[in-house]
């Protein structure tokens, strides 16, 4: 497929303000945030949509008096009558095509749609939506939408230096941009090793991602989605949950490279607190034994844990993604999917595992769009498939 058409020119401009959420509580936060204008041209006829475990992501086009505008939203993919509800909205204020009074017969709005719903709710999309649904597929709509956004958005690639400090790095005409890793963390973690233009192979992946941290928190802590999550990560102190090498050492291991400070095990306080100085009578049934437990989680701040489970996860996927990097011979890693949300603790963390790990030899790069590759790369393919 020969994707580097002229589906959008170069002189596309960029408004990035944060990836947008729709929340059911907030309708005016349908107006989204992070739109990529575009220059003058036909009007599109065609929305992206990625259907993922966790999030489902829309990708549409919309008139402006100069141009247009593609913009993003999420919504969780459990709210399956919500999606349609927002699909029917964009199409009947975007596309003039309202799927609850029109046939469907005269209309000629396609939906792109990639990502494991795009199989599981195929039907429901043809039965609610009545457009036709083209499923491209989730590994190739990621690398399409990355591409785009690496060499045709300014200002689209981040690192953060030693200092976590924020720096755009300009590689749209990188001719040596490849060989790189797209490390996309959604519910779980795919890595994709990326060759040449449209040339990849999904080299490994991880059942620990997003999906990880947003059920552990779901449990742990009391926060109601998971921006209050990360907004509990923030503020945390996890050295009140995490056994570090100074609490194991009573100093440094520094003959192997680790400080005190140091965390030797993620949550390793935990067994103490929860199990070894609470007693429990020999016969307690297993329901009581947790309850008794549960009870003894409140001795812990949520925002610990929420901390906690960041670095445990971020610093896991961290690191293996700088084996894999090594193993293929790769020094650059692209970090995307829904889970980064451009949370600087997470950037962080990312980032200073692949140098770490590393030896500064490998660098970790972010998107500001990060959760957006595959539903752009749906909404992208179907130009493409035209002009191959
Ligand atoms: N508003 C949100 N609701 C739920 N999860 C979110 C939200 N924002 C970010 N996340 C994180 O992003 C992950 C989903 O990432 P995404 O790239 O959309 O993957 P998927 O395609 O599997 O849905 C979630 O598992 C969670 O960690
Ligand atoms: C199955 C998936 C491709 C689905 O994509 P997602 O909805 O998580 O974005 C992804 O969750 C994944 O790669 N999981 C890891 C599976 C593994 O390699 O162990």
């Amino acid at each position: 497929m020969s994707y580097s058409s002229n589906h959008l020119s170069n002189s596309i401009s960029l408004n990035v303000k944060g990836t947008h959420i729709i929340d059911e509580k907030d309708e005016s936060q349908l107006v989204s945030t992070n739109d990529i204008a575009l220059p003058n041209q036909k009007p599109l006829n065609h929305v992206g949509i990625d259907i993922g475990g966790s999030l489902t992501k829309i990708v549409y086009s919309s008139k402006l008096e100069n141009g247009g505008k593609l913009n993003f939203e999420s919504i969780e993919t459990s709210k399956v009558e919500q999606i349609v509800q927002r699909l029917k909205e964009v199409l009947k204020l975007h596309y003039g095509f309202d799927p609850d009074s029109d046939s469907g017969e005269q209309n000629e709005v396609i939906i792109m749609a990639t990502g494991g719903g795009a199989f599981k709710y195929n039907q429901l999309l043809l039965d609610e939506i009545k457009c036709p649904v083209v499923k491209t597929d989730e590994m190739q709509s990621l690398i399409v939408g990355l591409d785009f956004l690496i060499t045709r958005i300014p200002d689209e690639i981040f690192t953060i230096d030693e200092h976590f400090s924020y720096n755009s790095v300009q590689c749209l005409e990188d001719p040596h941009i490849y060989p790189y890793l797209l490390v996309n963390i959604g519910s779980g973690v795919s890595m994709i090793k990326v060759t040449a233009n449209n040339t990849f192979t999904r080299v490994s992946g991880s059942s620990v991602g997003g999906g990880t941290l947003w059920g552990l928190l779901s449990i742990l802590t009391a926060a109601n989605d998971f921006d209050e999550m990360l907004a509990l990560a923030q503020d945390g102190n996890n050295e009140n949950v995490d056994l570090l090498v100074g609490d194991i050492y009573g100093r440094g291991y520094n003959k192997i490279g680790l400080s005190a400070e140091a965390i030797a095990a993620s949550m390793g306080k935990a067994f103490k607190k929860i199990t070894a100085d609470v007693k429990v009578p020999e016969d307690a049934s297993v329901e009581e034994i947790r309850a008794r437990r549960l009870e003894r989680l409140l001795a812990f701040d949520q925002k610990d844990i929420a901390k906690s489970l960041l670095f445990a996860i971020s610093n896991n996927i961290g690191q293996i993604a700088f084996l894999e990097a090594q193993r293929c011979g790769i020094s650059k890693i692209f970090f995307a999917g829904s889970y980064i949300r451009n949370h600087p603790q997470t950037v962080k963390t990312l980032s200073y595992a692949i140098k770490f790990w590393s030896n500064n030899q490998q660098s970790a790069y972010f998107l500001r769009h990060e959760g957006y590759l595959g539903s752009l790369g749906a909404f992208l393919s179907k130009r493409a498939s035209e002009d191959a």
